[in-house]
């Protein structure tokens, strides 16, 4: 189906994402996530989308480092995924909200034990002084958590959901002559959409 004429985003996504999941070599949920500072100073980087439902997009992070600070900043953020094997790009943004601590721990311990672990020892986006240090705190957290089943969350570690006030879905056409189309929530539970101009 022309998926212009979609009435739903959530599920116009999960498909576009399992196609996705079929071509791209890998991380098929990569997604650049942008912020601003406090001075409206955008700032854009790569997440994993690791949960999606109908509330919204979530990533996990530090929240202590650059982006953890920007998005507590503004409770706003906005997501572009861009699958290049398939010619698609979807845009998200919105309010933020912080996922519950239940969720927050429940997605931390299914992570590998030395990402567990990575998670207390990376002061992210804090200077380094050099690699040995990282590995040095690395050990020291091996050592106060030996126990692969009981590495603790970090309280400075969690995660983020985008809850769109938009998401875009763009298919390349010929000569530029892509296909665009826009769902905003209708103030009712469901959703408008609206085709754009390329
Ligand atoms: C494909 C890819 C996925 C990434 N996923 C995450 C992620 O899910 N969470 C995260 O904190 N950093 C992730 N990173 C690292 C970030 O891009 C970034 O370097 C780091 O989070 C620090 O960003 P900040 O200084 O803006 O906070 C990923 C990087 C790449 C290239
Ligand atoms: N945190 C950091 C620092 C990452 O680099 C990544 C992925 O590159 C992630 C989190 C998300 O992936 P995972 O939870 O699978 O490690």
């Amino acid at each position: 189906m022309d998926f212009t004429k979609r009435t739903e985003p959530y599920a116009l996504f999960s498909e576009w994402l399992e196609d996705a999941k079929e071509s791209e070599p890998n991380d098929p949920n990569a997604v650049a996530v942008a912020t601003v500072d406090a001075d409206g100073l955008p700032n854009v980087r790569m997440v994993l989308l690791k949960g999606l439902d109908e509330r919204g997009f979530v990533f996990y992070t530090n929240f202590e480092g650059t982006k953890g600070k920007e998005v507590l900043g503004a409770m706003k953020a906005a997501m572009c995924f861009h699958w290049k094997s398939r010619r698609r790009q979807v845009r998200v943004r919105g309010p933020v909200e912080i996922v519950s601590d239940e969720e927050a721990t429940a997605y931390f311990n299914s992570r590998h034990p030395q990402s567990r672990r990575g998670a207390w020892a990376s002061d992210q986006s804090r200077p380094l002084a050099d690699r040995e240090t990282l590995i040095e705190r690395v050990q020291h957290f091996q050592e106060k958590y030996p126990d692969d089943d009981n590495i603790p969350r970090p309280p400075h570690w969690s995660g983020f959901r985008i809850l769109p006030s938009e998401i875009e879905f763009w298919q390349d056409g010929d000569h530029r002559l892509h296909d665009r189309v826009v769902f905003t929530p209708d103030g009712q539970g469901g959703w408008a959409t609206q085709r754009l101009y390329p």
